[in-house]
């Protein structure tokens, strides 16, 4: 494998949830996938997950009392059709708002309520977010409670009036806007990641707990975790959490490590 191996320390707190899972604890492996799972790319259609991040995550599934999540700002949908994770994989998409989990090799999704005067709101969001994009290069991305505006490889003047129109329809009430790599947000549900890692780590009653992220909706669930769990920042960047690694490639291996330390 070709990514750079953990430093002492976080190699030290992977064995440390190896030793859990081994005396019998549970133990939660939560990941974002783009930057994480995935490199960024230009175009989000072409991510898949890391060969050798999709082979640890198969090792870790495995492990009965081992609980992976992917916990992405994907739509549910989107985020399943290119995971390529094992039968009871918990899937958290929209930064929060959806939820379901792999059974018999298919998404099993958790009922998803949009109260009408959201969905109002955002057929107006998307509306507005369209008209100001028509005739640039930077595109829309379309999710059961969110539009997203993609200014990635868009010239930076361009990208910079688009984002602060963005912004500026995100200050309206009941929008929550989360600006993210050459992305802005507008979702009418008020979701984070955060909430989503602490409903998961009680559904599976996890004594022990791993996430890695990358972006900005990452830093919001660095920041509720506590001091015992292994956060992992992928790639440079200020950060909350407590061990940095490269990139994606150095996440496979920290999987890999993590899949060993639990045999
Ligand atoms: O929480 P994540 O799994 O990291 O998802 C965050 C956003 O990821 C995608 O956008 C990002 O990755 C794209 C593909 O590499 C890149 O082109 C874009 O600039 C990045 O912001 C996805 O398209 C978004 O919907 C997610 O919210």
């Amino acid at each position: 494998m070709s990514g750079a191996a953990p430093d002492q320390a976080l190699a030290e707190a992977l064995d440390a949830l190896g030793a859990t899972v081994r005396t019998g604890g549970t133990v939660l492996v939560a990941l974002d996938f783009d930057g994480v799972l995935s490199p960024l790319q230009d175009d989000p259609t072409a991510c898949r997950i890391h060969e050798g991040s999709r082979t640890a995550l198969e090792r870790l599934g495995a492990v009965p009392t081992v609980q992976v999540a992917l916990v992405s700002g994907r739509s549910l949908a989107d985020l399943d059709s290119r995971a390529e994770v094992p039968d009871g994989t918990f899937l958290v998409g929209s930064h929060g708002a959806e939820h379901g989990h792999r059974v018999d090799g298919a998404l099993a999704r958790d009922a998803l309520v949009v109260p009408p005067e959201a969905s109002g709101l955002l057929d107006a969001l998307r509306t507005a977010l369209a008209a100001a994009v028509s005739g640039t290069t930077a595109r829309l991305e379309h999710k059961p409670t969110s539009v997203v505006l993609h200014t990635r490889g868009s010239d930076p003047t361009e990208a910079r009036r688009l984002t602060d129109h963005a912004l500026g329809l995100g200050a309206r009430d009941g929008v929550d806007a989360m600006r993210g790599k050459d992305v802005v947000e507008l979702s009418v549900l008020k979701v984070t990641k955060g909430d989503a890692l602490a409903l998961l780590r009680e559904r599976v009653g996890a004594q022990g707990l791993l996430y890695a992220g990358d972006d900005v909706t990452d830093e919001r669930a660095f920041a509720t975790l506590g001091p015992e769990d292994v956060t992992v920042k992928v790639g440079p960047g200020a950060t909350a959490a407590r061990f940095r690694v490269q990139d994606p490639d150095a996440v496979a291996v920290l999987l890999a490590h993590l899949a060993d330390a639990t045999s």
